[in-house]
């Protein structure tokens, strides 16, 4: 079978951020496993979920963060760079003004392997960001932190957040732009902190977030990061998760959290490119490269205006259908 993304790639050739993309990393699904449990860690390598997150904020107790630590240590170890059934092994640590980041660092330092993607919840102000780096730097020190593959992802959890999102963002891509930190690549909505935040009533409609979850994907979208959904909470409702997919997914989200692997076929499933969708990036592609051979930037393709972002998005779509046929998922 061709490349679709070898073939859009060669249409888009003269872009040097888009060869860039190459690293795509799905996320259609991010499923927490509490690292305290290692009845959840041992199902870890045949979850197939797009990323994994091994969970040590909320999902864990205060009382077993020293043993979710120790355990996260082990399983980095033992699995990192083994065939794994997700694309992403990440680990979330816990938040800077919990007052336990500083901890998690230091066990997490005796890893012999980084995690693929560095997880932070609650990033509240563009100084937390700061903050943050300098834990990172005093604990691994420079080089395990400079120039490294692993990633980056953050959670905006707060009313302050949601606001600040721009600077808070830009703070963190100027941080590798200019220091070489783990490059951010998604941004995850809090959904649960933030209800608690503001002081909002949870419901399964979620109409008490609507604003939140469209300025939260608008922000992601202007800085070509991966916009990842709340959680659902309700487990056993699989139609009102598939539905609530379904509205994140046509607002622009790339993804959803989940916290139970039952979830995680109905999220990956919503979250796939549709096989239109498919055909309308390679067919944009396609038209994209005549038009660029011709000297023309801006062109109208199926009754829209198409130029170089929108040639972005066709390549997310077949980044995203290659890795997914290509990792079975
Ligand atoms: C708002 C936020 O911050 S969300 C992130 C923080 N929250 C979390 O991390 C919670 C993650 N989820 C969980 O801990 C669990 O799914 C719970 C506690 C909600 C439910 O767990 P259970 O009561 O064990 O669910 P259930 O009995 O249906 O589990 C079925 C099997 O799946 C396993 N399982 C359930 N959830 C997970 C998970 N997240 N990861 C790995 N395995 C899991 C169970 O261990 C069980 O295994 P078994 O069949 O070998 O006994
Ligand atoms: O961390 C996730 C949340 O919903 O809060
Ligand atoms: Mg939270």
């Amino acid at each position: 079978m061709t490349s679709l993304v070898g073939y859009a790639r060669r249409c888009a050739s003269q872009f040097a951020s888009v060869s860039e993309k190459a690293k795509y990393v799905p996320r259609r699904s991010l499923l927490y496993v509490p690292a305290s449990s290692e009845k959840m860690l041992n199902k870890v390598p045949l979850m197939k979920s797009d990323c994994v997150v091994l969970e040590l904020e909320d999902g864990v107790a205060l009382t077993s963060k020293a043993v979710a630590r120790s355990n996260a240590v082990k399983t980095l170890n033992q699995l990192q760079g083994s065939m794994l059934s997700c694309f992403e092994l990440g680990l979330r640590v816990n938040s800077f003004a919990s007052g336990l980041l500083e901890d998690d660092l230091k066990e997490l330092s005796k890893a012999e392997v980084l995690p693929a993607a560095f997880m932070i919840p609650k990033v509240d102000t563009p100084e937390d960001v700061a903050t943050i780096y300098d834990l990172f730097r005093t604990t691994f020190g420079a080089n395990r932190i400079t120039d490294s593959p692993t990633r980056l992802v953050i959670w905006i959890e707060s009313a302050r957040a949601l606001l600040d999102m721009p600077r808070i963002v830009s703070s963190v891509i100027n941080l590798h732009r200019n220091s070489g930190f783990f490059k951010l690549d998604a941004v995850v909505f809090g959904s649960d902190d933030f209800c608690a935040d503001i002081g909002a009533i949870r419901t399964a409609e979620g109409l008490e977030n609507i604003y939140a979850r469209q300025r939260f994907v608008t922000v992601c979208k202007a800085f070509q990061l991966q916009a990842i959904d709340s959680v659902y909470i309700d487990l056993k409702d699989e139609e009102g998760l598939r539905e609530s997919c379904l509205q994140g997914h046509s607002w622009g989200f790339t993804g959803k959290q989940a916290i139970h692997p039952s979830q995680v076929p109905i999220i990956q499933d919503s979250y796939k490119p549709s096989a239109e969708r498919v055909e309308w990036a390679k067919s944009l592609a396609d038209a994209f490269s005549m038009h660029q051979q011709g000297g023309t930037g801006a062109f109208s393709f199926r009754g829209q205006m198409i130029d170089r972002p929108l040639l972005l998005q066709a390549m997310n779509v077949l980044q995203m259908q290659e890795r997914i046929m290509g990792g079975g998922l």
